[in-house]
């Protein structure tokens, strides 16, 4: 089987699209965002085309492309969409696949169905993205309970910011889990700037935990 991938997070806005951005170019692989909720500014998908430097193509197209920048259940309901989480299973792609949920793991897809939900479908290796700055622990440790309790498989954690070393150290140590590194801030964010940190900040040999 070839490797997948998931991405999420312990909450939106906190990177995983610009470290899966990173991740799909450092495997040269595909990068697939399930559902996209908020169309007005730059998608993840075009953010993940702009920065990953993959060939065209390695971006796959959404499942649910939704109008409002909200949770993905608000958002379908306001574009009258239902979606499906039947609909949402990862495509097959002849290569590594990085698929990214939205927001965190208790994320609503629709009134029943919650992101957590279909990761434990999938089975599908998860690598959690966590911030740095204060209140992390809390919901990285959290992040983390409501896998191991799915039994959904996870690769660890890499952190997004600065270095604070002793949150990362509780979070490795009350957690049980591995950080595989840490992206730093980028100034300037571009391609190759990304590139250059990921390679510096990760070992892909430890993040290939995939199936
Ligand atoms: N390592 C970084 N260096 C510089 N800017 C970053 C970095 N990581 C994230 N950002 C910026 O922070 C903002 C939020 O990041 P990003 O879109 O990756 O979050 P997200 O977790 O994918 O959010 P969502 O839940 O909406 O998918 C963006 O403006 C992005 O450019
Ligand atoms: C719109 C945003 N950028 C994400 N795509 C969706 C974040 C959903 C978060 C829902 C929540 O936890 O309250
Ligand atoms: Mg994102």
């Amino acid at each position: 089987m070839t490797k997948r991938i998931v991405v999420t997070g312990t909450d939106t806005g906190i990177g995983k699209t610009v470290f899966s951005a990173g991740l799909a170019g450092l495997l040269d692989g595909f990068y697939w965002k399930p559902v996209q909720s908020g169309l007005d500014d730059e998608t993840d998908s075009e953010v993940v085309a702009r920065l990953a430097g993959l060939p065209s193509g390695r971006v796959l197209p959404e499942a649910y492309r939704l109008q409002s920048p909200l949770s993905p259940h608000r958002s379908a309901e306001i574009d009258g969409v239902s979606i499906e989480a039947a609909a949402l299973s990862p495509p097959a792609v002849p290569g590594p696949l990085v698929i990214e949920g939205a927001g965190g793991l208790m994320v609503p897809l629709n009134r029943r169905t919650k992101f957590i939900d279909i990761f434990a479908q999938w089975r599908v290796p998860v690598i959690l993205c966590a911030r740095t700055t204060l209140g992390t622990i809390n919901h990285t440790l959290l992040s983390i309970e409501a896998l191991r309790a799915r039994s959904i498989p996870l690769i660890g954690i890499a952190f997004i910011g600065e270095e604070v070393a002793d949150t990362q150290r509780t979070i490795a140590e009350f957690g049980e889990v591995r950080q595989l590194g840490r992206l730093p801030h980028l100034d300037p964010l571009t391609g190759e700037t990304l590139r250059d940190a990921m390679v510096a900040a990760f070992d892909l040999g430890s993040m290939a935990g995939g199936e």
